[in-house]
């Protein structure tokens, strides 16, 4: 894939202006989740995909209410996003992206594809999901709409194949077994989380105090 030039401003609250000059269409993947915290499962799966597949750019975007998520036991929005700008600050083909929080509301991923696309036309999009997450695609809120505006791709372990009924990429990636969850738990029982997630990012937790109760 020949590359395209990316012209961009660095106000995070607005979308970037992305400016095709060779006239190929921009390939940008996003990477959505909660981030409740971002660890190193995600930025290894968002830079194996950026690279395997030639993508110019990943976003990374934090949802505001994520539809499968108990809404009452996600962190506050800011914390979430100043730890995805610590997280991905040292890869210049990461971008923190903030249309789904600044939407608000459950952070369907169909308004969202819809929204960049009313936006940016010259963009093709992949949206990015860990292999687990595929055989919840047809509990998707307007998944059979959602699969003609977007390329799903699964990132999946090395050598297993899954069956969908949707057309999705599949990228193989080291399987990281760090989730979330399990960083959280860690750290309310004292335990090291070093390693699982970025230093910065966990500078962050410990002088913000979160997930200690
Ligand atoms: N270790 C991992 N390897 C591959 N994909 C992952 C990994 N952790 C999360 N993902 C994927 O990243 C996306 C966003 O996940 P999310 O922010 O909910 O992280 P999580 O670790 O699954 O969080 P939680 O434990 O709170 O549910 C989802 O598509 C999820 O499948
Ligand atoms: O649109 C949907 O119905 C939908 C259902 C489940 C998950 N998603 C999106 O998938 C991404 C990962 O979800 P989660 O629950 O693992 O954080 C996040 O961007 C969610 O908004 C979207």
């Amino acid at each position: 894939m020949q590359s395209a030039t990316l012209k961009q401003t660095n106000h995070v609250t607005e979308p970037d202006v992305l400016v095709v000059e060779d006239g190929h269409r921009l390939q940008v993947g996003i990477m959505g989740g909660t981030f409740n915290p971002p660890h190193i499962g995600h930025l290894v799966m968002a830079e194996q995909v950026r690279s395997q597949l030639g993508l110019d750019k990943i976003l990374f975007m934090p949802d505001a209410n994520p539809p499968h998520v108990d809404e009452k036991k996600t962190l506050p929005a800011k914390h979430r996003v100043a730890m995805v700008e610590r997280a991905i600050a040292d890869n210049s083909h990461f971008e923190l992206d903030l249309t789904e929080i600044e939407r608000g509301g459950v952070s369907y991923t169909y308004d969202t594809i819809v929204a960049l696309k009313q936006q940016h036309p010259e963009i093709d999009y992949y949206f990015i999901i860990g292999g687990d997450m595929v055989d919840y695609l047809p509990t998707w809120y307007r998944i059979d709409d959602l699969v003609q505006l977007v390329q799903f791709v699964g990132v999946k372990r090395t050598g297993y194949a899954q069956q969908t009924p949707y057309p999705v990429l599949w990228v193989d990636a080291p399987v990281i077994d760090v989730s979330s969850t399990q960083i959280r738990n860690k750290i309310q029982q004292g335990c090291s989380v070093r390693y699982l997630l970025p230093d910065p990012v966990f500078e962050y937790i410990q002088k913000e105090g979160l997930y200690h109760e």
